[in-house]
């Protein structure tokens, strides 16, 4: 058996998922910077951030992972916030 092909498969189904998950979670922060230009909020919001960051370390069962589902997040939304700057600008 092939282990390595089909750890990549297994991958493969993964990054499917979780790109259908970021375009969803894009799409909405796409929505909030919407709302902030109407009530002319800005974009950064550290303490959401920061709360963001804990609610999901919370859900970790490996805490092996706790360094890099940090950085996963603050990578995320930076990204985000990428989205919310074009959207506003366009
Ligand atoms: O919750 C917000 O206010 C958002 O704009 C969303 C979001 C995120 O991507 O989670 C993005 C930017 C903010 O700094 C905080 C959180």
């Amino acid at each position: 058996m092939d282990n390595l092909k089909n750890y990549r498969d297994e991958i493969d189904e993964i990054d499917k998922q979780i790109t259908e998950l970021f375009e969803r979670r894009m799409d909405i922060s796409k929505e909030i910077s919407r709302c902030k230009k109407e009530q002319e909020i800005g974009i950064l919001n550290a303490k959401r951030e920061e709360e963001v960051i804990q609610k999901n370390l919370s859900y970790l069962k490996n805490k092996d992972y706790r360094f890099v589902l940090e950085g996963f997040f603050r990578n995320l939304m930076n990204l985000s916030k990428l989205i919310q700057n074009e959207e506003n600008h366009r």
